[in-house]
């Protein structure tokens, strides 16, 4: 019988699909069930029906999976951070790795024997530098107050992280356990501070409120320790006296800024920034070199297993003869300069102008003289104007964001005549469609998945490409 919506249905669950939902099968129809773990038995009601799937939310645990631990966290069922604290680390890897296949073999239409073994990392909880909460007026209920007969108001200044799938309602945390603890105290504060003082969170349906986000930077290599306030209005005194009341209650705080966003779109970057306190920078370590790092300039989150990353693309850019390395969407140039001691010359593009301009400063910092940097939009700054005055690369690295490279970037690399070309990715989806249209120009020889990012579905990949 074909299952209906609203349906309820008893589900083993037999295996997990990409953003960590597990899979059961019934009557031959794929059914996915978030927050389930293989083994479980679970009783579900159907929420979503299509025509070859059908998606499930759990009711009962019925028989819980031999796999299954303890999360650490209170909120680890809720929270749409961590979709596998329930799971050993080792079963979350093997899930990982086994995805990157599924796409390599499903998407690119590749030998998923060209994917490696995972590389593993050796710290489970705390990797992370950088969280970024947000601030709404709309808290996320609990399963309880959810059952109760009576109304229950979910008007609250929220502090926390979205409900999964939610713009409008905040899980108000008060532990977590990726970052540093010093992060969620100093959300706590913040949150107590504003309400106590009466400063109201951002409503996203009214467009009005003043606190939307608070990011959180730590270093792993110096003490440096940012707070970075996103608001809705420019209100100088206002964050005069947060600034004050954090430094007295938080003395290591290294820097403060006060990022300006007053448009609708509910990025944590303002459209400009005050430095309140401090540099208005961190410094932090991968491999020899250090890297100033401003608040809206992208790092990767996981310092230290970012170093087992690059070495993977060290090895793979095969640099012994030298030669001219592209670093395409290249960040505050951190790979550049991982990788420049091997390189006659470096170039890398980067759309974030303060990103460029920590990849210049970083570069002489370091020492490095073979390092330059340009900004712009990859799909207009990678073309035969570029190449004619940047010269031919030996090497190409492209490291892009979630959603993979524009068409044009891709047709431009299909186009270009280098030998080897090393493609980092934080979605093995994108970068499965990218591989599909690169392989008609280059042998893809072996993709190697990174985990940067323990207690989530989130997987690093690094593939390494040469010339057919
Ligand atoms: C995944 S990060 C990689 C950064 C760097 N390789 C690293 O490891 O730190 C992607 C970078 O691409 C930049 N970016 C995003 N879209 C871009 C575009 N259209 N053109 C150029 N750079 C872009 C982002 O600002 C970010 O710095």
């Amino acid at each position: 019988m074909a299952l209906k919506k609203g349906s309820e249905v008893e589900l083993t669950i037999e295996s997990t699909a990409f953003k960590g939902k597990g899979i059961a099968k019934h009557d031959g129809i794929a059914v996915f069930v978030p927050g389930t773990a293989p083994g479980d038995i679970v009783k579900a009601r159907i929420t979503r029906k299509k025509k070859s799937f059908r998606e499930a939310k759990v009711l009962e645990l019925l028989k819980p999976s031999p796999q299954r631990i303890e999360p650490k966290c209170s909120h680890a069922n809720v929270c749409g951070g961590c979709t596998w604290q329930h799971l050993p680390y080792t079963e979350q890897i093997k899930h990982k790795e086994q995805h990157v296949r599924d796409h390599i073999e499903r998407i690119a239409h590749l030998d998923p024997e060209v994917v490696k073994p995972i590389l593993g990392c050796d710290q489970e909880f705390y990797y992370r530098n950088k969280m970024e909460y947000s601030f709404g007026t709309k808290r996320w209920l609990t399963e309880e107050e959810i059952q109760r007969d009576e109304y229950v108001d979910d008007s609250a200044f929220a502090a926390g992280l979205h409900a999964p799938g939610r713009f409008d309602k905040i899980l108000n945390l008060n532990e977590c356990h990726l970052q540093d603890p010093i992060s969620y105290q100093l959300l706590d504060f913040v949150r107590n501070s504003c309400i106590q003082n009466n400063i109201a969170a951002f409503d996203t349906y009214k467009k009005e409120g003043f606190m939307r986000h608070l990011v959180i930077r730590n270093s792993h290599f110096t003490d440096d320790l940012m707070v970075n306030l996103v608001t809705f209005r420019d209100e100088p005194d206002t964050m005069e006296s947060i600034k004050t009341a954090l430094l007295e209650n938080f003395p290591q705080i290294t820097t403060i800024v006060n990022n300006v966003n007053d448009q609708p779109n509910p990025t944590a970057v303002g459209r400009f920034e005050h430095v309140l306190h401090g540099p208005g920078y961190i410094v932090d370590q991968i491999g020899n070199h250090s890297f100033k790092i401003h608040a809206n300039a992208f790092f990767q989150t996981n310092t230290r297993q970012a170093e087992k990353l690059y070495s993977v693309a060290r090895e793979y850019a095969e640099l012994d003869n030298g030669g001219h390395l592209f670093d395409l969407y290249c960040g505050v140039g951190t790979l550049s300069l991982y990788m420049a001691d091997k390189a006659d010359k470096v170039t890398g593009i980067e759309i974030v102008d303060v990103a460029v301009e920590n990849a210049n400063f970083n570069a002489q910092e370091n020492g490095v003289e073979n390092a330059e940097f340009v900004l712009g939009d990859m799909k207009d700054t990678f073309n035969d104007d570029f190449l004619a005055q940047n010269g031919q690369p030996d090497c190409v690295i492209t490291d892009p964001p979630r959603s993979g490279m524009h068409p044009d970037v891709v047709e431009q690399l299909c186009n270009l005549d280098v030998d080897r070309l090393v493609y980092v990715s934080c979605n093995p989806s994108t970068m499965a469609r990218d591989l599909e249209k690169l392989k008609e120009f280059y042998v893809v020889e072996s993709v190697q998945p990174v985990d940067m990012f323990p207690q989530t579905y989130h997987i690093e990949a690094v593939a390494k490409l040469t010339r057919r």
